[in-house]
């Protein structure tokens, strides 16, 4: 690896979207609380809004803030943006590590910009596959780039960390450390029991569906985009088309999503689409959940941990531990398909409590302070 550190060694954490914002703040909180270290934040704002959201909740005040979202923005713009623009933070920061998670634009250009300035990048949630590089797109790509550069691979799982090794990855600097969303969840669910009013807004849309099963929905993927979110939408207007179910709908803001979920299904009694909710709220409506539809990374990482099945409207996932474990199940964008399954849990309660097993393939919320050792090692 690399030289032994010498403290207080400055990391550079960098991110730009609500996921990675909602997986990386419980590791910033450690890195502050560590003297032996100098914890820096660059947020690209590669996602404005939701984005904020967590920064809020969170607390966490970056240091750099390059603002770099525009509407309709094209990936070759966004990251050659994003490359000169983390490139110049680190130029002033010199960090002794870069720290990026997952697999978006905003981590992959930060692991190039680091690589070209020879600085060693952790890669948080490393080793996720699908195996397919156009299925999630560019995300694929992306978490391949950060695997060839990263210098410390954490990995979330056994099969994430297998996928590195079979990659030839140098295994020294593979280890398994769980996926920090979970120590995300314990964080937000503490902070939720102290003051309960953080995630109270729901308490209206609570009263009105009083005694109806919620099925929580999220949507967003790329891929899904077109038809798949009309075999969505068709899907939930059938399902809240029966009595014993409501619908809870935070719908994200990107207007592929948008303009197909408010066409088919504003309007309908049994469906309530809102705005997207800060994380507390998100967190509380998991709780509520009978099950959720969504073709979410994190959610299929949290729900299994809350015992929530989640049906996940993918063709296929670089998380395949719910699906090995029982709690989720890949259920594609097909309409029926969709409702069948859903269908099948409403109504038959032997398959549904097979599902609703709480296991947590994912981490026991000590992720932050693994990779914090990780780090302190150099
Ligand atoms: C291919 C793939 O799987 N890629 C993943 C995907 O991330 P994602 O699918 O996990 O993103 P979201 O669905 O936004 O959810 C993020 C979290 O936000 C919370 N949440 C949700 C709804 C809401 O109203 N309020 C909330 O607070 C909730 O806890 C949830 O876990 O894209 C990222 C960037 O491309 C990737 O880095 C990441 O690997």
């Amino acid at each position: 690896m690399n030289a032994p550190a010498t403290f207080p060694s400055r990391i550079l954490t960098v991110f730009g979207t609500r996921p990675e914002a909602i997986k990386l703040f419980p590791l910033v909180h450690a890195l502050e609380a560590d003297p032996r270290f100098e914890s820096r934040v660059c947020v690209s704002g590669q996602h404005r809004g939701m984005l904020d959201q967590v920064l809020a909740i969170s607390g966490l005040v970056p240091d750099y803030d390059l603002n770099l979202m525009r509407p309709d923005q094209s990936l070759d713009a966004l990251t050659a943006a994003l490359l000169t623009g983390l490139g110049q933070v680190m130029d002033v920061e010199r960090p002794e590590w870069v720290v990026v998670q997952g697999d978006t634009a905003t981590a992959m250009a930060g692991a190039l910009a680091a690589y070209y300035r020879k600085i060693p990048v952790c890669h948080v949630e490393a080793g996720l596959r699908s195996g397919n590089i156009h299925h999630p797109w560019p995300e694929e790509i992306n978490r391949r780039i950060i695997g060839t550069i990263a210098a410390l691979h954490c990995a979330p799982t056994e099969t994430a960390a297998e996928a590195l090794r079979r990659e030839t990855v140098d295994r020294a600097t593979v280890h398994v450390t769980g996926n920090t969303v979970i120590d995300a969840l314990h964080w937000i669910t503490a902070r939720i029991a102290e003051q309960p009013e953080l995630a109270s807004g729901l308490s209206e849309l609570e009263r009105k569906f009083g005694g109806k099963r919620v099925i929580g929905v999220t949507s967003h993927r790329r891929e899904n985009f077109g038809g798949g979110m009309e075999a969505i939408a068709g899907a939930i207007r059938r399902l809240a088309a029966r009595q014993d179910v409501a619908v809870i709908f935070p719908v994200h803001l990107n207007p592929n999503v948008r303009q197909v979920m408010n066409a088919e299904l504003a309007g309908l009694d049994n469906v309530a689409l809102i705005e997207p909710l800060d994380y507390p709220h998100f967190a509380h409506l998991l709780g509520l959940a009978t099950l959720m539809l969504s073709d979410s990374g994190g959610v299929q990482e949290e729900a299994p941990a809350l015992g929530k099945p989640v049906l996940v409207m993918r063709e296929t996932t670089e998380r395949p531990e719910g699906i090995e474990a029982g709690t989720a199940r890949l259920v594609g964008t097909d309409e029926d398909r969709i409702v069948a399954e859903a269908e099948r849990l409403l109504d038959d309660p032997a398959a549904y409590a097979a599902m609703a097993r709480a296991h947590n393939p994912f981490g026991d919320g000590k992720s932050s302070a693994r990779i914090v050792e990780l780090l302190a090692r150099g």
